[in-house]
């Protein structure tokens, strides 16, 4: 689970809060989507919950782990996944992956289970060989998941997570998200792809000027908006939620 008490923060000298006072909690069993504008502050609470960067004022927790007080137990129980991951180039794939296994000190036995299923899910066997130099951006983003994944961390935190997938790919990473939460652990996600929010999440959030607009279930989100038809789908919701 995720739980964001009174969230604030500020970049530099202006005071203007690019995340203000967000109060959020994600269950276990959850795929969560966090959707808002360009600017909105999703990337910034992102990385709070990811321990990258601090909140001015209040606490992040991580199944019950404060991201600020205990940053190594938490950090233990997140896989993050940046929304655009630059791993090492100068490492093969195949490298990076291990290197990332090392420091979460992943059991070689698990390694030796979960990897050539992962890789070969997302088509990356062959090219796990090679530098990462080489690599085009879908190919780093699936070779970060794979990385994050393999040592089974139960919250996931991915930052628009689809971008530069194929196809094949985003259905991979959908499955092993709806799977994933099924055993109970949580899968928190910023997306502008409304429809991908609408067919995956359990429960979204809408974020607007750093904060919260709404969150809830589809069905909620539609009552609290006075309608419940099929016409009110999620874009129309955003586009009334978060228009200046
Ligand atoms: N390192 C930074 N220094 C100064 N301001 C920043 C920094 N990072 C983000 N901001 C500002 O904080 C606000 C929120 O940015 P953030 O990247 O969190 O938004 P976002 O919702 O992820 O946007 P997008 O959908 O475009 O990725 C914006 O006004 C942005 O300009």
């Amino acid at each position: 689970m995720i739980w964001l008490g009174n969230v604030s923060k500020s970049y530099g000298k202006s005071g203007v809060p690019a995340v203000d006072r967000l109060q959020l909690t994600v269950s276990p069993g959850e795929i969560f989507g966090f959707l808002g504008p360009n600017g909105a502050g999703k990337t910034t609470t992102i990385k709070m919950i990811a321990g990258i960067i601090q909140p001015d004022t209040g606490v992040v927790e991580v199944d019950h782990t404060s991201v600020s007080d205990r940053p190594l137990e938490a950090k233990r129980k997140i896989g993050y996944v940046p929304d655009s991951p630059e791993p090492f180039a100068k490492l093969t794939g195949r490298e990076y992956i291990q290197f990332m296994a090392d420091i979460y000190q992943v059991p070689l036995e698990k390694r030796q289970k979960h990897l050539p299923g992962l890789l070969e899910r997302f088509g990356m066997e062959e090219n796990a060989n090679q530098l990462i130099q080489g690599y085009s951006r879908g190919m780093k983003q699936k070779i970060t998941l794979i990385a994050t994944l393999l040592h089974e961390p139960s919250v996931w935190i991915l930052d628009e997570p689809m971008v530069g997938l194929d196809p094949r790919a985003s259905a991979v990473l959908k499955e092993e998200m709806r799977r994933h939460c099924d055993r109970g652990n949580t899968v928190f996600f910023s997306t502008h792809v409304l429809e991908v929010a609408e067919r995956l999440c359990d429960r979204v959030a809408i974020l607007n000027e750093g904060r919260l607009v709404s969150s809830g279930k589809l069905e909620d989100l539609r009552r609290g908006s006075g309608h419940v038809s099929d016409e009110n789908t999620l874009e129309n919701l955003f586009m009334g939620l978060t228009e200046s």
